[in-house]
């Protein structure tokens, strides 16, 4: 569902990804986590279209035609991005509805009530928010409209760049666990991005360990868990993790 091969960026001429290469699976769930700065959102934008310039190759969602790029429009219908600020994603004067309807409304797809009120059944707001703006919203119901907005059109993958840091913990908690209920509800496949080694064993199967902008471990999430990641950095990262 997600193929990255030898993918690399330069941004004046300095190397921030360095040939990473990884697969993802159809409902999969895999974390891309290192320190600030190793290069974990620079792989999110490459396959969200937003890098004008890289080389390698990269695949997402049914698209087995490598030699047609994807236009802005199809890709929308293939992969969506949720944002570790839903605040800043969200338009401040748009109420929800306009928010969910609006990918409707530029994919010219039928249906627009019915769809809107059974997504914010589907992330949990109570109906009677659909004419809220975001600022009468809490952080945590704000991430749940960005949630929904990312699955109006049913991409099959969500690129989830640092989802709950910006949320209370026991916020973050509530959020996860929508994640994870609508990854089984829906077969989606993720790819996350987050600095939190609890969150990607709480929501991930496999992780890519970056730093300096190269992938230096692949893993299981079993052996995240049980502190055997097999790198001299992924076990740096693991000890900080659960030693402060
Ligand atoms: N548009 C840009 N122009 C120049 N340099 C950039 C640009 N975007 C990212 N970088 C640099 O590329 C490197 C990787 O950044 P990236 O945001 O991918 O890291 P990250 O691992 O996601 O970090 P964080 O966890 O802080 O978000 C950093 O050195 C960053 O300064």
């Amino acid at each position: 569902m997600i193929h990255v091969k030898d993918l690399s960026v330069s941004f004046s001429d300095v190397r921030v990804l360095h040939d990473v290469s990884f697969d993802v699976a159809t409902g999969e769930s895999f974390a891309l986590v290192g320190e600030s700065g190793s290069g974990k959102s620079t792989i999110l934008k490459a396959l969200a279209g937003q890098l004008p310039a890289f080389t390698g190759t990269l695949r997402i969602g049914e698209d087995n035609d490598t030699d047609r790029p994807f236009s802005a429009r199809d890709r929308a219908r293939q992969v969506q991005m949720v944002f570790q600020d839903p605040y800043g994603s969200l338009h401040p004067r748009r109420t929800i509805d306009d928010t969910l309807n609006e990918p409707l409304l530029i994919h010219g797809l039928p249906d627009r009530d019915s769809k809107v009120i059974a997504m914010l059944d589907a992330v949990g707001l109570p109906r009677r928010f659909r004419f809220r703006l975001p600022h009468q919203l809490s952080g945590g119901q704000r991430q749940r409209v960005a949630i929904a907005r990312a699955l109006m059109l049913n991409p099959p993958v969500l690129l989830l760049d640092e989802p709950t840091s910006a949320l209370d913990v026991s916020v973050q908690a509530e959020i996860l666990n929508l994640l994870k209920s609508l990854r089984e509800e829906k077969n989606l496949t993720f790819l996350l991005v987050t600095h939190d080694l609890p969150v990607v064993s709480f929501l991930c199967d496999r992780l890519a360990i970056l730093h300096a902008g190269r992938i230096v471990e692949t893993a299981n999430t079993e052996a995240l868990r049980s502190g055997q990641l097999s790198s001299s950095y992924g076990q740096e990262l693991f000890q900080r993790s659960v030693y402060g």
